[in-house]
């Protein structure tokens, strides 16, 4: 279990997080919230490329800064840019990762094999990355964060650039992975998550403004819909939008 205790974090004079608690279990969670609200704030201290500034991040009741290399065993993680390396074709790229994980040499063209497959990448991988449409690179960067199978996952705005067709093939491969991992999905896309995640956490400003399932949500805020709730919440906030 990730257990996140009273956790904030400061920029030099933003405060982008401020006193977040939640514990996740297997199963989909989404992390929703308008642009700035703190979701890749939160993203990097989970997987400690940010530090602190008060609070903990537990695994299993351990600090996950003092677990070393085994946090990152457990962990997979997509960031939100599409950090790949355009030169490399998508089998090299996948290859390199594995090699980063430490996944054994004799083992390595297997696992690419099958994380290429569960985003159905596996005729592509020839291709060099700058060949891409921006489905294939987002499809690429689920694939590396699969490799080793990670039990904690970490995707940051997975559907940004996406068309709706690529959406849903993603969405599926997360309803997927549910049964068995833990998943944790940021975004500002409503549509995403709603039917895949059993727990929606809002974050606004920096702080955890309600979370429940969805049919809680709809309960409490006499809504039909999850856009409704999100509307609800942040639709005095400048620059939202629901896609
Ligand atoms: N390195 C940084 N230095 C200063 N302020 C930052 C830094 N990174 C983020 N912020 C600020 O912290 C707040 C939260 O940003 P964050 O990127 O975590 O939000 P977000 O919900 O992921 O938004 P987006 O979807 O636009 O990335 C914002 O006000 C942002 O401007």
């Amino acid at each position: 279990m990730l257990e996140v205790k009273d956790l904030s974090k400061a920029y030099k004079n933003v405060q982008a997080l401020n006193h977040v608690n939640f514990h996740l279990k297997e199963g989909i969670y989404a992390l929703l919230g308008p642009n700035g609200s703190g979701k890749s704030t939160l993203m990097n201290l989970l997987c400690q490329q940010l530090k602190p500034t008060t609070g903990k991040i537990l695994w299993n009741e351990q600090e996950i800064s003092k677990l070393g290399y085994s946090y990152y065993q457990i962990l997979g993680y997509a960031p939100q840019q599409q950090g790949l390396y355009e030169e490399m074709s998508g089998l090299r790229f996948l290859t390199y990762m594995a090699l980063l994980k430490d996944i054994p040499k004799k083992e390595i063209q297997q696992e690419v094999q099958r994380v290429a497959q569960l985003v159905n990448m596996q005729d592509h991988l020839t291709k060099k990355c700058r060949a891409y449409s921006g489905g294939m690179k987002q499809r690429l960067l689920v694939a590396q964060a699969l490799l080793g199978n990670p039990l904690l996952l970490l995707f940051d705005e997975p559907t940004a650039g996406l068309d709706p067709k690529e959406r849903v093939s993603l969405r599926n491969v997360f309803d997927k992975l549910s049964h068995n991992h833990i998943l944790l999905i940021a975004t500002h896309v409503v549509s995403d998550v709603e039917t895949i995640a059993k727990e929606i956490i809002f974050l606004k400003k920096g702080e955890i403004v309600n979370s429940g399932s969805v049919n809680e949500l709809l309960e409490e805020y006499c809504q039909p819909s999850l856009e409704d709730v999100y509307l609800d919440l942040f639709g005095d906030d400048e620059d939202v939008t629901v896609d």
